[in-house]
């Protein structure tokens, strides 16, 4: 049998809620510390930590190899500077190096990297409105990062459906897991780039994507020009409630608010639609699948002890 540690199913019962009673009790503590600071001070640290985690599961697990930075003169470049990830903010890789320098002066060289961006993305969830859910704990960091490994894990804005579906089963996660993951863009912003195609060239029709509302589509262009425009504009996922994380997300895709294509698709394939009816009329619903979607993400490809893994003491550099 093929015993795949590389899934999500597979990694799930190697974690723990208790992992650190011993060795770091107040790890949680510590890093809610960190984080509900870095919210009140910068409430971007949020989406930027909740996709940050994101990212790192999706390549080569949770395990904090998203954390990892180039080392200078090198010729192979670490993930984080993979061009699918170069609009993870600083704000997540801040908050999580404030977090792990705060546990490391209490606990050192117990707690992984890894974890503490578990931790810190369900804390950010909760403070911008969300569940609360116990994060099960035990990753270790990974000893590889590289940015060649980025391009076929993570979907873009303009992947097919069946491509995401793809790639999501890979991690062992299900049409429905994506449907209630996608709600996390219940929070935050994308650059223009994202779907600037969807405004002015629809599949190559040179006509906008027929799933926009007009209202939306004339404010996204007024922000979005075809061509030229400013690189560093942003629009919210979610215009309704961009900094709360609620189940607005869904209402918006039925009322063709999506922002990206993989968003608004969600409501228009037969296989996802009704689940996104459902989210969108329900937010306790919304709510609990989208925490046990999380710790399903959470336990992807992980990682125990010194052959695979290792626990650093900055994350940002292997041991
Ligand atoms: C289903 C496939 C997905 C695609 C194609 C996708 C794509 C994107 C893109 C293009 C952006 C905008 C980045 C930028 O321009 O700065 C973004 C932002 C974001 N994504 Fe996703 N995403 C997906 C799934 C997810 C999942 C599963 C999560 C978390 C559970 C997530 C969380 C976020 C968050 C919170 C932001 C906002 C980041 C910020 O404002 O800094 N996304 N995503
Ligand atoms: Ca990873
Ligand atoms: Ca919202």
């Amino acid at each position: 049998a093929k015993t795949n540690n590389n899934n999500a199913r597979s990694s799930r019962r190697q974690l723990s809620v208790d992992y650190y009673a011993k060795s770091c009790p107040q790890l949680e503590q510590l890093v809610g510390s960190v984080t509900s600071q870095q919210f009140k001070e910068a409430p971007v640290s949020g989406p930027a930590t909740i996709r940050l985690f994101f990212h790192d599961c999706f390549v080569e697990g949770c395990d904090g190899s998203i954390l990892i930075a180039t080392k200078p003169g090198s010729k192979e470049l670490a993930e984080k500077d993979a061009l699918g990830n170069k609009d993870l903010r600083v704000e997540g890789f801040e908050s999580i190096r404030k977090a792990k320098a705060l546990v490391e002066s209490k606990c050192p060289g117990v707690v992984s990297c890894a974890d503490i961006l578990a931790i810190a993305a369900r804390d950010y969830i909760h403070l911008a409105g969300g569940p609360y859910y116990q994060v099960k704990k035990g990753r270790w960091d990974g000893k590889i990062s590289m940015a060649s490994r980025v391009p076929f894990n993570l979907p873009r804005a303009n992947s097919t459906i069946d491509q995401i579906i793809k790639i999501f089963n890979a991690k062992g996660l299900t049409i429905e897991d994506l449907v209630v993951l996608s709600g996390a863009h219940t929070i935050g912003f994308a650059h223009c780039e994202h779907f600037v195609s969807r405004l002015y060239d629809y599949r190559g029709t040179k006509q906008p994507d027929p799933a926009i509302d007009p209202r939306l589509l004339r404010a996204l262009r007024m922000a979005c020009p075809h061509f030229g425009g400013n690189t560093d504009i942003v629009a919210p996922f979610d215009v309704t409630t961009p900094f709360l994380f609620d189940h607005a997300y869904y209402a918006n895709l039925e009322g063709k608010l999506g922002l990206l294509a993989s968003d608004q698709v969600l409501f228009l394939d037969p296989r996802t639609k009704s689940l996104v009816q459902e989210l969108g009329k329900d937010k306790q619903k919304f709510f609990q699948a989208f925490a046990v979607a999380m710790e399903k993400m959470g336990s992807i490809g992980v990682k125990r002890g010194r052959k695979h893994g290792e626990k650093r003491k900055d994350c940002g550099m292997h041991m």
